[in-house]
């Protein structure tokens, strides 16, 4: 009897030992995520304001910071499997269309067709993200530190208000710049007769991609909504699961 209650303290030490290693190592993984992605959109920040100073105009921004935003925006990606796997408390599925969307946008839209990379609208979102990315990612970071300061508390859910529905402006503008390209040259499209028997029209993706902005944007708006009343002022929100 009581080497079986000793053996049930074993295991639950053991237990709580791994967890413990385990939450240790989650949050030095997140702490060094967050800090580079703070970081690389502070280079992609600083990029941007260097060429607009240097040149005195918008055209040929895009080409000049294409690299790093691939990149920080491609490895965004890893946020989805941090909410699959639970070591942030958020839903897969708002992150995976928050972080899909933005790739989406990246390589399929801007990245893909040429001519529409110098459109104003491509600098509203590239600033709008910007600005939203290097505020949420240091307010992870020192928030995983456990040293906030008040306004970055206060930027990451207040800054999105606005933020958010300018740069679905400027990703729908510029989408919408770039159906005519698309239609002529036919990319990423699949016609009739082939040896799959299959059709796609990249042109009506686009356009249903536009659509889908309708039902999913007020999803995330209202989602961030209820994360900054959580936040700011202490009120309880029970979230449903996904
Ligand atoms: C394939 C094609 C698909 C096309 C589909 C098209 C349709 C698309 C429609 C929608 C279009 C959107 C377009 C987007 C435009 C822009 O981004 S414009 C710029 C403005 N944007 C924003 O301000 C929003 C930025 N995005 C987000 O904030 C997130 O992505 C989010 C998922 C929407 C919300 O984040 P969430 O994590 O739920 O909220 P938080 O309050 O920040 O965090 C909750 C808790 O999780 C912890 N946490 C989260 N991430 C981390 C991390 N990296 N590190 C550490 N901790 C993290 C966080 O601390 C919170 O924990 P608690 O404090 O304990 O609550």
């Amino acid at each position: 009897m009581a080497s079986s209650e000793e053996d049930g303290t074993v295991e639950e030490k053991e237990n709580n030992n791994k967890k413990r290693t385990k939450s240790a190592l989650a949050t030095a993984w997140l702490t060094f995520y967050n800090i580079a992605m703070t970081t690389g959109w502070l280079v992609l920040a600083l990029a941007m304001m260097h060429f607009y100073i240097q040149k005195g105009t918008h055209k040929g921004l895009y080409r000049s910071v294409a690299r790093t935003l691939k990149f920080f925006q491609t490895f965004a990606l890893v946020e989805v499997g941090h909410c699959a796997i639970g070591i942030v408390k958020t839903s897969v599925i708002v992150t995976g269309v928050q972080v899909c969307s933005r790739i989406f946008m990246v390589w399929f839209v801007t990245n893909s067709i040429r001519q529409i990379q110098n459109e104003e609208s491509v600098i509203l979102f590239l600033v709008v993200w910007t600005v939203t990315e290097v505020t949420r990612y240091s307010y992870y970071t020192f928030n995983l530190l456990n040293h906030l300061p008040y306004f970055i508390k206060w930027a990451r859910y207040n800054f999105f208000i606005i933020l958010y529905p300018l740069g679905v402006v400027g990703e729908l503008f510029t989408i919408y710049a770039a159906l005519p390209f698309v239609r002529r040259s036919g990319m990423y499209s699949l016609r009739l007769p082939n040896k799959y028997n299959v059709s796609f029209d990249y042109h009506y993706c686009l356009i249903i991609v536009m659509l889908s902005y309708i039902p999913l944007f007020p999803q995330l708006y209202f989602h961030m909504l209820r994360q900054r009343r959580k936040v700011l002022h202490g009120e309880v929100i029970v979230e449903k699961d996904d």
